[in-house]
């Protein structure tokens, strides 16, 4: 049995926009916020920038784990690291000097993480691995919320364990999509380690109690790591 614990990081992506100071404070018990940046081009969709980032960043003392849909990350982590970020992970498939963008991102203070479309093999990472902080799997493909788990994802985490393993390193490893408290433990079991989940938390009617559902289904899959 690991001692490992199982980090949920809330997509306020699901949150009512028009209150995002309460809806922050319902998640409270949580690990960290995830903020979803849309840019209409990488991904089909538009979502928030960094002025509610900063705004957030007053509203809460979590961590705030930024991913970024992108198409020029190079130019866009500054003004995430400016406002505030606390994890910055940008896209494998956006990205053209992947060790740059971390170092930048290590100097900032924060914490790296590259996320990895569903197409796309964990091998992309072999270079760049012993300098994550983070890789964060996709789960579903990005640009909405509320979209069904990619059941493929569960045989990616767990070449991600053996490439970690074969490395020598152990990063945080991220979901993100389509997860629930029915799934939460086959992806902890797999190998994640840090759930992000936006409609299962802010659809839910208590939020704190969807937090801690999560966490200990989490907790099981854990458990049941060979
Ligand atoms: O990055 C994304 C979507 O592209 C996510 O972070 C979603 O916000 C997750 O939402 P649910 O699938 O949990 O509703
Ligand atoms: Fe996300």
């Amino acid at each position: 049995m690991s001692n490992e614990s199982v980090l949920i990081a809330p997509s306020v992506l699901s949150a009512d926009f028009t209150r995002l100071g309460e809806e922050l404070e319902s998640i409270a018990n949580a690990d960290l916020v995830h903020y979803d940046v849309m840019d209409g081009h990488f991904v089909p969709n538009l979502s928030f920038g960094t002025e509610i980032l900063r705004q957030a960043k007053a509203a809460t003392k979590l961590p705030l784990d930024v991913h970024l849909m992108v198409t020029n990350p190079e130019e866009q982590v500054p003004w995430y690291l400016e406002a505030g970020a606390d994890v910055v992970t940008f896209h494998y498939e956006a990205q053209t000097h992947a060790d740059r963008l971390v170092g930048l991102i290590h100097d900032a203070g924060a914490k790296a993480c590259v996320a990895l479309n569903p197409g796309t093999p964990v091998v992309a990472l072999d270079a760049i691995l012993d300098e994550l902080d983070m890789v964060l799997v996709m789960t579903v493909n990005p640009g909405f919320g509320g979209q069904s788990f990619i059941p493929g994802s569960i045989g990616k985490l767990r070449a991600l364990r053996r490439m970690c393993a074969e490395h020598g390193v152990s990063p945080l490893v991220e979901v993100d999509g389509g997860i629930g408290a029915d799934n939460v433990g086959e992806v902890v079991a797999a190998g994640a380690n840090v759930i992000v989940a936006g409609s299962k938390v802010f659809k839910a009617a208590d939020h704190a109690a969807a937090i801690e559902e999560l966490r200990r289904n989490g907790a099981m899959g854990l458990a049941k790591r060979a």
